[in-house]
């Protein structure tokens, strides 16, 4: 696995406390609806003072295999210039909506087309001035099948990722990890994220179902945050039920240092909006030295380059 390298290193001590939203939006067939939904709630984040914004995994397409080539888009690399023109409409209101609220916002994800033809599951982060400052590709691909429960397959469709992903955010002094959904099960990505990229708040949009939401999604959510002495933040889609389709858990939720759980929403729509004071991060490393305890004479994280 390779890691991308965040655009700044981070200075200390931490900066002020900041305002994070979670952007919990209802998601409908109806593209366009979805991303105006999206703008709007994020204008209601920043409405609230968040500094950080995230949104859903698949915010623009309902989460269905069937439905990703159709409401693909191609997205730029890391660094693109607010200044480019591009043809996608995710990215127009993402970055338009960061520099109208100067806010650093982790786009959720939608799914992408690449110039090859493969389609992505992938996360765009852009920074208030609109640069693009992060991509990440999702790494993990969802293939489970859990009898009497749910099959989902999305090797069917999507490729994966290679990288592990975060961004610095000087305006909040904080650097940030995206992951999506799946992601979040596999800890050495995480352990990446924070040990290597010095991620403090690790980010994913997800969306979790109505098999493996009740049972592991507040549990991986505070188990990453409690291996790593950092932030976790995931932001669902709100669930619609009624059709044939796929049906979020929702509760987004924010996860604090220690593992406490600082805010959260049901499972409708909602804008979930928390302080994030870094100082605790310090403190709970200092309690707890696990980072200085660490016996690499038995075991090693190791990126592969
Ligand atoms: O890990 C899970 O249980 C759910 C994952 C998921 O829904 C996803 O990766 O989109």
């Amino acid at each position: 696995m390779s890691s991308s390298t965040p655009n700044k290193v981070p200075s200390s001590p931490p900066a002020s406390p900041f305002k994070l939203a979670l952007c919990q939006t209802p998601v409908t067939l109806d593209k366009e609806e979805n991303i105006a939904v999206a703008r709007d709630y994020l204008m209601r984040a920043a409405a609230a003072g968040a500094s950080l914004a995230v949104l859903p995994e698949c915010f623009n397409c309902p989460y269905d295999t069937a439905c990703f080539r159709e409401y693909a888009e191609e997205l730029p690399a890391v660094g693109f210039k607010p200044t480019e023109d591009h043809s996608s409409p995710s990215l127009k209101m993402l970055r338009q909506t960061a520099q109208e609220t100067k806010m650093f916002i982790v786009g959720g994800s939608v799914p992408e087309i690449a110039n090859d033809g493969n389609i992505y599951n992938s996360s765009l982060s852009v920074s208030p001035d609109g640069t693009v400052v992060a991509k990440h590709r999702k790494a993990h691909l969802f293939d489970i099948d859990v009898p009497g429960g749910i099959r989902f397959k999305e090797s069917d469709v999507l490729s994966p990722g290679g990288s592990a992903t975060a961004f610095f955010a000087p305006e909040i002094d904080c650097t940030v990890g995206v992951g999506i959904c799946y992601d979040v099960r596999f800890p050495e990505l995480a352990m990446l994220q924070a040990r290597e990229l010095g991620a403090k708040v690790l980010v994913f949009p997800g969306a979790f179902n109505m098999t493996t939401g009740p049972a592991h999604w507040e549990l991986l959510l505070r188990g990453r945050a409690l291996d790593n002495q950092v932030f976790v933040a995931a932001c669902s889609p709100s669930r619609s039920e009624g059709g044939d389709g796929y049906t979020a858990w929702g509760h987004s939720m924010v996860v604090d240092p220690w593992g406490t759980v600082l805010a959260s929403a049901d499972e409708k729509p909602a804008l979930v909006v928390t302080t994030i004071d870094l100082g605790r991060l310090d403190t709970v490393r200092k309690s707890i030295p696990t980072s200085q305890q660490r016996r690499e004479d038995i075991y090693r994280l190791q990126s592969v380059p």
